[in-house]
């Protein structure tokens, strides 16, 4: 009887236990459906879901671990939609530590996502780009496309804020295919968005717009206030590098207007940083300095602090005060001194060329000179690296293929005929011009520079670019052959050197006018450009010279272009002023880049000799 009693109470508490668990499971499952629930909400509400998430039951998340992690998630999105980045941060960092691969697969490869975001937010791009590499792996694992796609496209912007724009182009380029394969509305607009970033930041300004607009659209569409605020402020920071001051100060206000009901101190930052950056770049520097040093207070963002103590700086010092100004450069300097991973960034660099515009306001010339100087050296360097050729292409090639995309969609639903197709492609083959003007953006940047610094006549030897043919100058040609010679390249890959020069120049000169002469010079420089490969360097170094420099070549290719560019010349007449015929030659002189030599002078003495024989054989032909 006993027994029987004993086996009673046990069978009632095993009972009691399994509905305990079973309810406990039970609103384990609801909480998880409720969470799982609110990704849209949280998009469009953040502040409101933040609140519910605040009064969701904390024992019951806390007793499971999945739970938590899914809570904390939620939490992680709706501090970030709105401004709360500290809190994003934390968040995030939580559930990292808390999620793994067994339990909840999709919410861990998803706190991965974030887990990048929150490493490039704070500079640390190679720990981002790993983690985002790791988030994609696993969606692989899981077939899950979405989070593929936005890792994807997270990895693109770290690329871009790392300057690293090729990569970057390839890897958005996945990214958006992938979402608008399956129409991941907000993924195809975060997209749309990096690409406003890109092409801003590779000097496209209305790609870059394009390219917002879109994005802003979608997120329109969605009711997504952040990312409306995000493109918003992207189409005013892509005015304000294009010297738009109107449009980028009233795109700052539409800004301010988006994000209205996620009011917060970043957002607040954000608004006085774009108006007083602009109107710092605009030169009213009074206007700018009361809100940049509003901006400075509101946040510690030290990157973008940085930023603004380089506008201030500058300001300072062209009001007079000197003292200020260089407390403003230390101070970015000091910054920057935190955050080493933007060593060798143009952000970085451009310290100096504040530091050398200052100095030249103060009449420090030799200053100024050295610390300009050391900037465009490595700024070229840069340069040379972002606007190649092959990266014009690449843009090119990706933008048809998504331009393709998009038209397909198009035609899904409208019908939209081949004839939209044909025309979208000859827009783009127009664009192919783009190919050839990518150094003279560096020109652009350098002349817009200068003409700022105004102080010294010393400083115009430091151009790159030749004003009449668009071309790089002597220095810039020097120093790349500098450059070539002091890498590993050149021991194993030969590299050539030409010498071009137009045959009886002076003639031209003195019988159709200097205009024709030039008109002549501009020729023999298209004709060159037309021969141009990625990495190859071509200036006009004086006079009727110029200078080409192909690296990765052979004898062979050498001769054969050196042919090419002769024939083309002289095939191409120039039409002068009154409407007559001008036929043109030049000769060419080659010389290969031998391992031996360490001085770009050596190697212009040998080709001016090849040079020299090409003249003496009667000209209008190439000699070595
Ligand atoms: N139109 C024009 N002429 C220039 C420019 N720079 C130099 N020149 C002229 O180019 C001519 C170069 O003359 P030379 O070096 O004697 O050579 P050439 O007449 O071309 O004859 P060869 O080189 O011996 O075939 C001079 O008359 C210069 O005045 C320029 O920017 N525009």
């Amino acid at each position: 009887m006993k027994y029987l009693q004993l086996n009673k109470f046990l069978i009632i508490v095993v009972c009691v236990l399994l509905k305990y668990e079973t309810s406990f499971a039970d609103s384990d499952k609801k909480l998880i459906t409720e969470l799982k629930s609110m990704t849209e909400q949280v998009l469009r509400d953040p502040i409101a879901t933040d609140a519910r998430l605040k009064n969701m039951d904390k024992d019951l998340i806390q007793s499971n671990e999945n739970l938590q992690v899914l809570w904390l998630l939620r939490r992680a999105e709706a501090s970030h939609y709105s401004y709360q980045f500290a809190e994003f941060e934390m968040f995030v960092e939580q559930a990292f530590r808390l999620s793994n691969e067994k339990s909840l697969a999709e919410t861990h490869a998803l706190v991965l996502v974030y887990y990048g975001v929150v490493k490039h937010r704070k500079g640390e791009y190679e720990k981002s780009i790993e983690v985002l590499n790791l988030a994609a792996d696993l969606a692989i694992k899981l077939n899950n496309k979405y989070i593929y796609a936005y890792a994807m496209i997270e990895i693109a912007y770290t690329l871009t804020l790392a300057e690293k724009y090729e990569s970057a182009f390839n890897k958005l380029q996945e990214g958006y295919v992938q979402a608008s394969e399956r129409n991941y509305s907000l993924l195809i607009g975060l997209a749309e968005d990096i690409y406003g970033t890109l092409y801003s930041y590779v000097d496209k300004p209305e790609e870059s717009i394009r390219h917002y607009q879109k994005a802003r659209q979608v997120f329109i569409d969605l009711e997504y206030p952040f990312y409306v605020g995000e493109s918003t402020y992207g189409i005013a920071t892509t005015y304000r590098y294009a010297k738009d001051w109107t449009k980028a100060i009233k795109w700052y206000g539409r800004y301010k207007q988006a994000v209205k009901a996620l009011d917060s101190k970043f957002s607040q930052f954000f608004y006085h940083y774009g108006v007083g950056m602009t109107y710092s770049d605009k030169g009213d520097c009074t206007t700018a300095l009361p809100i940049i040093l509003k901006a400075l207070k509101l946040t510690d963002f030290e990157d973008y602090n940085a930023e603004l103590y380089k506008n201030s700086a500058l300001c300072q010092a062209k009001l007079g005060d000197f003292a200020a100004a260089d407390a403003s450069i230390t101070a970015a300097k000091n910054i920057y001194l935190k955050i080493p991973k933007l060593n060798g960034t143009t952000w970085v660099l451009e310290v100096d060329k504040i530091a050398a515009q200052v100095a030249a306001m103060k009449g420090d010339f030799e200053l100024a000179y050295q610390l300009i100087d050391s900037y465009y050296l490595r700024y070229i360097d840069i340069q040379q690296e972002n606007t190649s050729v092959r990266l014009e292409t690449l843009k090119l090639t990706l933008q048809l293929e998504r331009e393709q995309l998009e038209l397909e969609n198009l035609e899904n639903k409208n019908q939209v005929q081949g004839l939209k197709l044909k025309n979208q492609l000859r827009k783009i083959e127009n664009q192919s011009l783009w190919l050839y003007g990518s150094i003279l953006l560096i020109s652009i940047i350098l002349v817009v520079a200068f003409w700022q610094l105004r102080v010294s006549r010393r400083f115009k030897a430091l151009s790159v670019t030749d004003e009449l043919t668009g071309l790089s100058n002597r220095r810039f040609i020097f120093a790349s052959i500098s450059q070539l010679l002091s890498s590993s390249t050149t021991k194993q890959v030969h590299h050539s050197l030409m010498l071009i020069d137009v045959d009886d120049l002076k003639p031209i000169n003195d019988n159709y006018g200097h205009q024709d002469g030039d008109r002549a010079l501009k020729m023999v420089a298209d004709a060159g450009r037309s021969v141009l490969r990625d990495g190859d360097v071509f200036a006009r170094i004086g006079g009727d010279e110029y200078m080409l420099l192909l690296t990765r070549t052979s004898k062979k290719l050498e001769m054969s272009i050196a042919n090419r560019i002769i024939q083309r010349i002289s095939e191409t007449p120039v039409i002068s002023e009154s409407g007559e015929i001008i036929n043109v030659t030049a000769s060419i002189g080659i010389a290969s880049i031998e391992d031996l030599e360490s001085e770009p002078e050596t190697i212009y003495s040998r080709v001016d000799q090849a040079l020299y024989r090409a003249k003496n054989n009667g000209r209008n032909c190439v000699s070595r």
